[in-house]
């Protein structure tokens, strides 16, 4: 009902901060588009569900999560992904990783920073609802 649909767009602007911060960090360039998979043809062998933060942002639009617990399943895809296919000890490898764990470290700050758990609980019981 309307309070329902009143929540669901708070959360959606809320997920949408949380994105365009990240996306906006220059730190973070190489996540915001889709790995192009005909410049690194076996990307898709190596990772099943790629995730980056235009993605997101489209995901949020098209009202996938309704619980800030979804959205966090598949924003961590970026930085794992980014663990996953970039293994090794050349310095390009670890380059990508150290921004892997930066993008995963202010993912969670600004979560924690923002985040009412008290809201949160409110958007998983709805989930139950449905
Ligand atoms: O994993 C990634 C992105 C970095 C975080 C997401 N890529 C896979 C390729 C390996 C490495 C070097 C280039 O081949 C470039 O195409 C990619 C892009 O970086």
């Amino acid at each position: 009902e309307e309070q329902e649909e009143d929540m669901q767009r708070e959360l959606r602007c809320f997920l949408r901060h949380i994105t365009e911060r990240l996306y906006l960090d220059r730190r973070f360039k190489t996540f915001t588009k889709p790995v192009d998979t005909v410049q690194v043809p076996d990307y898709l062998q190596v990772i099943k569900q790629p995730m980056d933060l235009s993605s997101l942002l489209t995901n949020i639009d098209k009202h996938k999560y309704i619980t800030v617990n979804e959205f966090v399943r598949d924003a961590d895809l970026i930085w794992n992904n980014a663990l996953t296919y970039n293994p090794d000890s050349a310095t390009l490898d670890r380059k990508i990783r150290h921004r892997a764990h930066a993008l995963k470290d202010a993912l969670h700050a600004i979560i924690r920073e923002h985040l009412d758990p008290e809201f949160e609980k409110a958007c998983e019981a709805m989930k139950e609802r449905r």
